[in-house]
């Protein structure tokens, strides 16, 4: 089953529904579906080639720490896991490099970069690198050291073109992916809309 789905193609589709199962009727984010998600982008990240591999590692490390916390727990949703390490106290959450919550954080400001970067492929500029830079710099960039910037910059020079990237969607046309994102876009930012409010909540946006 596991090497089944490591062997799958990449569909839009599927991570289309993991996000949008993901919000509950009382906004909460169901983990199950996000890592679901994940576990598809990262899936599509390793396809691109080994040019992207350092930056799939450290997804594929992330998704896994949040998988052990949530089978070693029962967490169902990012709010219980939220609330579970702050019982802790701030001050013991801050000095922990392997909690759920500083993970989280790490995939969510990822999630903003994918949500620019779709809304970019569907507006139609063909410039792929041009778009997933300008994404990376709103977004992820001002959190990662002079190196990673560098070295992430560099990569996005590999990127294949925007009708390479509308193919690999696997959903039909290029009009049916477009049409597929502009789905796709409103259930990932609803995610991340709901996670930057629970973080600001919390004051768990700056986690080190
Ligand atoms: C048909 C369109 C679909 C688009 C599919 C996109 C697939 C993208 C899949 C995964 C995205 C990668 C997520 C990366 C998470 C990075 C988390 C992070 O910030 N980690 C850094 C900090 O971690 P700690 O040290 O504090 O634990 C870590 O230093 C990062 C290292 C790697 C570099 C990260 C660069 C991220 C660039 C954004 C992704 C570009 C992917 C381009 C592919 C289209």
């Amino acid at each position: 089953m596991a090497a089944a789905a490591a062997a799958a193609p990449f569909s839009l589709r599927e991570v289309l529904d993991a996000f949008r199962r993901c919000v509950t009727e009382q906004r909460e984010v169901l983990l199950e579906p996000y890592l679901s998600g994940w576990r598809g982008l990262i899936r599509f990240l390793q396809s691109l080639g080994a040019v992207f591999s350092f930056i799939s590692k450290d997804a594929v490390a992330k998704v896994a720490l949040l998988e052990g916390h949530q089978q070693q727990h029962g967490f169902v949703s990012l709010q219980s896991l939220v609330q579970h390490e702050l019982a802790a106290g701030p001050a013991a959450l801050r000095a922990r490099s392997d909690s759920g919550c500083r993970t989280v954080l790490r995939l969510h400001r990822a999630l903003r970069w994918l949500q620019l970067f779709l809304e970019g492929l569907r507006s139609g500029e063909p410039r792929t690198s041009v778009l997933c830079t300008d994404a990376y710099n709103a977004s992820l960039a001002q959190h990662h050291p002079w190196v990673v910037r560098k070295a992430a910059t560099v990569a996005f020079c590999a990127l294949p073109s925007r009708d390479a990237f509308l193919e690999i969607m696997n959903v039909g046309s290029q009009e049916e992916a477009v049409a597929m994102l502009g789905e796709a876009i409103p259930y990932i930012g609803d995610v991340y809309s709901i996670t930057q409010e629970l973080f600001t909540q919390h004051k768990l946006l700056d986690l080190p």
